[in-house]
């Protein structure tokens, strides 16, 4: 037999069976009840995303009812398709694939059952791709997460979020004091200043190591090749790379200076700063030493984890310097676009801002400016963060998969029952723009609204409410047990950086409406993101009101 006929048959054989198991999955899929959009490849396995981008030119000939599936192309997909597929196949559909199939989910009454029940519907292998330093509290399920959480959040007590408000003011004055150096008030940096807030507030409460805000490289520690600061912010840049290649790959002699590298080099640095810093602790807390008065995150998180009783209880070094780098990994780009969105929404809507500034001229009066005082106070602030992060989730939706079988509530009163091991996407952009859910007689869903946060008191203004959303229709942070640990650490950051540059400043358009527009409409890759894929920085303007 000829080469030529080897191949077609094999190549044929193959293709059969993809096809005989498209349609043993779309049978599974059928069962469940649900409406089903057919896929060609299982959009959401890591090789997809490799190799997606040579398919997409070929894909976009085909007409659309030929294409559905597409509208879940990329890792942003709920940002571009801003609902579409759910209008079309429904709020909970079954996307098929030959090899599998996963279940989509735009309905807040499933989204919540889902993340309420955490033992029912857990992460599962996908979060390990996280632990290249150790094993975290968000990568880990069942009783070692308990065990990790029970440890991990005490340490994000109110005395830590003092401590971020403190060190977000500070930054926040120096960039205000950098900004406002340009004599027609025109601030080109916003998105990397903002970014720097975040990696020197994260630093200080997370480690205990106070930054000076600028660009320059931060001091370099004998014995090291890079300042702590820029091994941190060189592996939060680049850390897509520890995810794919091993330690040893990065580091190979004479690979040429890359990001690759420079992960490389960023990991074996900010290891080795960890394990320094953690002998350190251990050594003061054998020698007795009390806590010191305003414990950082890793001090807290030693001395909480040696409270333990059982020694099976603590946690190991790995898992220290794992959940460490976790707090960097999961605070640092989610509060830098939330700060870089906030402020270019600010700009576009004048009209937010002065509604804000009536609330900054009530409470923000002295220059120093303090946590217990101003914070609880500041609700239309906390408003624009939470209306920021409805239209620019940063994490725009969140797998689970099934944990035995399951049955899940659905918003029309039905319910939906699954197999073990089913795999779910939360789209959680999809449920912040769904017009049920948010379309107001004030304001449709699509729109940026803050007020739609507030209660206004009617007979002190100083009384407003912050409205709690009901459960499972804001998932920003996530939702149920496993909420994201640090949600109060980054509305303090926010509220403290925005209301100190605001305080006396407003921020206006320094290029077209339009122009600032489609910067907001495009995304930077897998979330909303400012920070990456960015070809220019957002260029704004203050101007003094103070
Ligand atoms: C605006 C800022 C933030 C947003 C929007 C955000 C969002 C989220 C989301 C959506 C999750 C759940 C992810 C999933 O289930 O796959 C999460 C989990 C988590 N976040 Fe955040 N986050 C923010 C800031 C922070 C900060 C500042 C820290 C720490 C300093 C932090 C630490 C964590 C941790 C440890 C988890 C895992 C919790 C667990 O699984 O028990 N986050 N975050």
């Amino acid at each position: 037999m000829s080469t030529f006929l080897v191949c077609s048959t094999l190549i044929g054989a193959y293709l059969g069976y993809l096809l005989v198991s498209l349609f043993r999955n779309y049978h599974a899929a059928k069962i469940l009840g649900v409406p089903i959009v057919l896929s060609p490849f299982d959009l959401f396995h890591p090789l997809w995303y490799l190799i997606s981008p040579a398919f997409k030119p070929l894909v976009s000939l085909l007409p659309y009812r030929f294409r559905r599936w597409s509208s879940l192309y990329t890792g942003d997909w709920p940002f571009y398709d801003k609902r579409r597929i759910h209008r079309e196949a429904g709020d909970v559909f079954a996307l098929v694939n030959p090899w599998n199939y996963h279940i989509i989910v735009g309905d807040p009454v499933a989204a919540d059952a889902i993340y309420h029940r955490r033992k029912d519907f857990i992460k599962g292998k996908n979060y390990a791709i996280f632990n290249f330093f150790g094993r975290s509290v968000f990568s880990v399920d069942g009783e070692d997460w308990s065990r990790q959480r029970k440890i991990t959040a005490p340490c994000f007590n109110e005395r830590v979020s003092g401590m971020v408000w403190d060190e977000s003011v500070r930054q926040a004055r120096a960039v205000l004091k950098h900004w406002t150096s340009d004599e027609q008030g025109k601030v080109g940096s916003m998105v990397d200043d903002t970014r720097m807030i975040t990696l020197h507030v994260l630093s200080a409460v997370g480690f205990g190591i106070r930054q000076d805000f600028g660009h320059g490289m931060a001091d370099v520690k004998p014995g090291h090749t890079l300042a702590y600061r820029d091994a941190l912010l060189g592996l939060l840049t680049h850390f897509v790379y520890p995810l794919v290649f091993p330690l040893w790959f990065l580091e190979i002699p004479g690979l040429p200076e890359s990001s690759m590298k420079t992960a490389g080099t960023s990991l074996r640095e900010l290891n080795s700063y960890m394990d320094e810093m953690l002998n350190d602790e251990r050594t003061a807390i054998e020698n007795g030493e009390a806590a010191p008065a305003k414990p950082n995150l890793m001090s807290a998180l030693i001395r909480s984890s040696a409270e333990e009783r059982k020694p099976k209880d603590r946690l190991t070094d790995e898992e220290i310097k794992g959940n460490l780098f976790i707090f960097n990994i999961a605070g640092h780009d989610t509060t830098a676009n939330t700060f870089a969105y906030a402020i270019s929404l600010l700009a576009l809507h004048q009209d937010c801002q002065s509604w804000l500034r009536e609330e900054l001229e009530l409470h923000v009066h002295h220059s120093e400016s303090n946590y217990e005082e101003v914070f609880p106070h500041l609700k239309r602030c906390q408003a624009i963060m939470w209306e920021t992060l409805r239209l620019y989730p940063p994490v725009l939706a969140a797998p689970r998969l099934s944990y035995g079988p399951q049955s899940i509530p659905l918003s029309n009163g039905q319910s939906i029952s699954v197999p073990p091991d089913t795999r779910f996407h939360l789209n959680h952009y999809g449920i912040h723009i769904s017009p049920s859910v948010w379309s107001s007689e004030n304001a449709p869903a699509h729109e940026f609204h803050p007020q739609r946060w507030i209660k206004p008191s009617e007979t002190d203004p100083k009384e407003e409410t912050l409205l709690h959303p009901k459960s499972g229709t804001f998932l920003a942070w996530s939702g149920g047990p496993r909420h994201c640990l640090g949600q109060k650490f980054s509305q303090v950051e926010f509220v403290a950086v925005i209301s100190t540059l605001l305080a006396k400043y407003v921020v206006e358009l320094a290029v077209s409406r339009e122009r600032l527009e489609a910067t907001l409409a495009e995304t930077g890759g897998g979330s909303p993101a400012l920070t990456i894929g960015r070809k220019e920085d957002i260029v704004l303007r203050l101007r003094n009101v103070g």
